[in-house]
């Protein structure tokens, strides 16, 4: 790749002004750069490949190549350390100063510091991310908000995991030899580098979430990065713990070899429900028998979310892993009436993952822990987690997996337009730098923002039609995104109008759902605009 002197002079300098950027840290992801990005694009190759063998109509399958690996009854995962025994309720948020003090207090028994879904990668947020990483593990973190309100942190806090940004991302910030750095390697080598030790120290240690991992041989990539790191920063091998989201249908079919692979450094597996929903829609969506129903018919009611759902706790337990149960994406209201019903319907989200054998969930608000706390308290009792329910008599089969029936359903007018208004406000405001929002009372990131613009292009290139009688095609989709960015104006308000992203967003969703060929990510296609 060609790197002007003018880019490589302007990084260089936003580089300086972030006192984290040590020789010694450029120098160690130099290394993971060096030794680790070629195999990165020969896997990110290898995830078109399996697009395309879907595409032209394979099922999807348990690899018979790792049949052994499946059938072994002998291996479990190396043990956890003290601090990741019991994993009830796990909070989750971006790396913002603020939202890191107030998840570390918020009782939760973890924090997952997000580089990823709900982190919009500014250079700002994401060395501020780092920053505040570094104070907080140091117990050195502090805020005032604009409001006086000031922000320390409690001697008791949560365990604190970070999930780095997936594979398909690079850090356009960072170059080696003129050339991006992974941004999964820099997220990770930097906050590994200057905080491995001080962790161990205090008696925790290095701990992360894995996202949107496709195959087996992701896995074994970060293995091998792990192991690569501990030696070079002389911690013992298996001192980093990890846990990885099956969020992708084609890791689905390889929980078992994915645990395998990071059997040393491996914590457990978490159910990543939106990505999951997104990667369904992304890989078959040349199929027109694969068509989903609006949005919010899509829950983990679904038979093919019940099937992954299971199969993920069957999958840990036999190995001696943590099954983590996914976000419920409703967050409290100012509004008592309204809120009973979220709060309801988080409960029976979590209820049912607690009786489905999980040993613990996501939050994506601290008001949410209490209710949470207590599905899990009631059903697992005093033990830290539930891992002896072994799910023997569970079983499922790919077509369970992969089957498009959710039973009932529709894909509406209304639908649409709630997809083309979402995906517009999650744009701007991410081109605006803010990975997370409350839009319409529910979390949205770009985990599910990408259900949104996924589900438009399938819809849009298959020309479904409503029961109202109209046909989804480019007058009708002209028609309705220009309506839907009229409200979104009036929401927005002139001001953030004028002075905002919403124009690079609407083109940017027009552009995403029109073209012939999928964008793999809405962020690759948005990121040169931040
Ligand atoms: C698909 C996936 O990947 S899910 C995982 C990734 N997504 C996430 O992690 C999203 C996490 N959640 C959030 O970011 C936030 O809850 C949002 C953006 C959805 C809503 O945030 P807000 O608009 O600030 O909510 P609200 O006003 O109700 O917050 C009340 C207080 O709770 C705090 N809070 C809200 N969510 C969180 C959180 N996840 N972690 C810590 N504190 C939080 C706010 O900072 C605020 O604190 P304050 O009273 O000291 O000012
Ligand atoms: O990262 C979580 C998801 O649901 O996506
Ligand atoms: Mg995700």
């Amino acid at each position: 790749m060609e790197t002007t002197s003018a880019q490589l002079k302007k990084s260089k300098k936003k580089n300086e002004d972030f006192s984290l950027l040590t020789d010694e840290a450029i120098s160690f992801l130099n290394k993971l750069h060096e030794r680790f990005n070629e195999k990165r694009f020969e896997l990110l190759g290898r995830r078109e490949q399996v697009y395309d063998q879907i595409k032209q109509g394979k099922d999807l399958d348990f690899p018979k190549s790792t049949e052994d690996v499946r059938n072994d009854p002998d291996w479990k995962i190396a043990p956890l350390p003290k601090d990741l025994q019991d994993r009830k309720v796990e909070i989750t948020g971006p790396v913002d100063r603020k939202m890191i003090i107030n998840a570390l207090n918020s009782g939760a028994r973890v924090f997952m510091a997000d580089f990823e879904d709900s982190t919009s990668p500014t250079w700002k947020n994401i060395t501020e991310g780092q920053q505040n990483l570094y104070d907080a593990i140091r117990k050195q973190i502090d805020f005032t908000a604009d409001n006086g309100k000031d922000y320390k942190l409690k001697d008791k806090t949560a365990v604190l995991k970070v999930r780095p940004r997936g594979w398909h991302l690079s850090e356009k910030n960072f170059l080696v030899d003129g050339e991006p750095i992974s941004a999964s390697l820099f997220d990770f080598g930097l906050y590994f580098f200057h905080n491995a030790h001080e962790l161990i120290r205090n008696g925790s240690g290095p701990y992360f979430y894995l996202p949107k991992l496709e195959h087996r041989c992701e896995a074994r990539l970060w293995n091998e990065v792990f192991v690569f790191a501990q030696n070079e920063l002389g911690i013992p091998i298996g001192t980093i713990k990890s846990t990885v989201l099956v969020e992708t249908i084609t890791a689905a079919f390889q929980m078992e070899e994915i645990i395998y692979e990071l059997k040393d450094h491996m914590a457990g597996l978490n159910a990543g429900r939106w990505d999951y929903i997104f990667s369904f829609i992304k890989k078959f969506r040349d199929r027109p028998d694969y068509i989903l129903p609006d949005r919010n018919q899509v829950t983990m009611q679904v038979p093919f979310m019940k099937a992954y759902a299971n199969l993920l706790v069957k999958t840990c337990h036999k190995r001696g892993a943590h099954a983590i149960g996914g976000m419920s994406a409703f967050i409290p209201t100012k509004d008592e009436e309204q809120n009973q019903k979220i709060f309801d319907k988080v409960r029976n989200d979590k209820t049912e993952e607690a009786l489905a054998g999980y040993d613990g969930s996501w939050v994506a608000h601290p008001a949410l822990i209490p209710a949470v706390e207590a599905v899990f308290d009631q059903i697992i009792g005093d033990k830290p987690h539930q891992k002896h329910i072994l799910k023997e008599d569970f079983s499922t089969t790919p077509s369970a997996l992969t089957s498009p029936n959710v039973m009932y359903g529709e894909v509406t007018e209304k639908g649409v337009r709630m997809n083309i208004n979402v995906a517009l406000l999650y744009i701007e405001s991410w081109l605006q730098g803010t990975g997370a929002a409350a839009i319409y009372n529910l979390m949205e990131d770009a985990a599910t923002a990408e259900i949104s613009r996924a589900q438009l292009w399938q819809w849009y290139h298959h020309q479904v039609s409503f029961k109202n009688g109209k046909i989804f095609n480019r007058a009708l989709f002209c028609m309705l995104l220009e309506e839907e960015t009229a409200k979104v104006k009036e929401m927005l308000g002139q001001v953030r109008v004028e002075t905002g992203k919403l124009a690079i967003a609407r083109d940017l969703l027009k552009n995403l759902v029109k073209s012939e060929d999928f964008e793999d990510f809405l962020t690759l296609k948005a990121y040169p605009h931040i």
